[in-house]
């Protein structure tokens, strides 16, 4: 783990958090959806390829959404999502690996895994069919990598810079997130997708991650060279009842392109 130093308080807090998480006993063995399958598939269909997240609440968030998080799952899909992203984080963004269980029962797009894992042994906490592992938090991505393939899971391997791109790459990354969310600061700045993917080479599946909320934001990080996007807080947004809509109108970005785009 590199220059934890200038991490924000709410990242420490997460993070010890994270070290502090028992680690389940047993290795999973998953059989997995296709995360860059149904990313091209969704592309391939006139839709924006978007990975929705499940996101009860997080570190810059106001309130918890109460919502049935299979509800607001199977609301995504209806709504164009690709695949889904579900926290099982609990101390700080309000998820579990259960939430995660069940929503992966009742729908049939991929499932990723979000969380801060930092020891092998926590990638047997749930079945899922992708897993984050975060660069900057990982003293062996390699070894984390190889865990996680052994189990069967995909990995989402995320960066916030052109060194961690590299870093990823070197250990054989093929889907790779950049996070638009700057972990030391929490400030979000789409041009972070846009310098760290013009180093990214066309065979690797590149998602833009954080801080995506209008269809314009979708349409600048696809030009960019986004194969998908992952959309929290825009979609979680108004809750339930909203849900579905907000979903659509990120997922018809590409053909909305001369339509104005409104705040959300
Ligand atoms: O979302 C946060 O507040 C946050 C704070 C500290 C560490 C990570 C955080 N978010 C994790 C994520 O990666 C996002 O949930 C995901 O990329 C979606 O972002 P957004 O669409 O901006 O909600």
């Amino acid at each position: 783990m590199d220059n934890n130093e200038s991490l924000a308080p709410a990242v420490e807090s997460i993070l010890a958090a994270a070290r502090d998480r028992p680690a389940p006993g047993g290795a999973v063995s998953v059989s997995p959806r296709d995360l860059p399958g149904a990313l091209d598939a969704a592309a391939a269909d006139g839709r924006t390829p978007l990975v929705a997240e499940v996101k009860p609440t997080s570190p810059t968030t106001r309130g918890e959404n109460e919502d049935d998080p299979v509800a607001l799952a199977r609301a995504m899909v209806d709504g164009g999502a690709a695949a889904l992203s579900v926290l099982t984080e609990p101390e700080h963004f309000g998820g579990s690996p259960e939430t995660l269980r069940r929503v992966r029962e009742a729908v049939d797009v991929p499932v990723l895994r979000k969380d801060f894992l930092l020891s092998p042994e926590q990638l047997d906490a749930v079945e899922a069919d992708a897993v984050l592992l975060i660069v900057r938090f990982l003293d062996d991505l390699p070894g984390m990598l190889a865990a996680a393939r052994e189990r069967g899971f995909q990995a989402l391997v995320e960066v916030h810079s052109r060194a961690e791109l590299r870093e990823a790459l070197d250990a054989g990354a093929r889907i790779v997130g950049v996070n638009n969310r700057d972990l030391a600061r929490l400030s979000v700045d789409l041009d972070t997708f846009e310098r760290v993917a013009a180093d990214a080479p066309d065979d690797v599946t590149l998602i833009a991650e954080s801080g995506i909320s209008t269809p314009e934001d979708a349409r600048r990080m696809r030009a960019a060279g986004a194969d998908g996007l992952l959309v929290g807080t825009a979609i979680m947004r108004g809750g339930l009842a909203a849900v579905p809509e907000n979903v659509r109108r990120l997922a018809s970005a590409e053909d909305t392109a001369d339509e104005d785009d409104y705040d959300t």
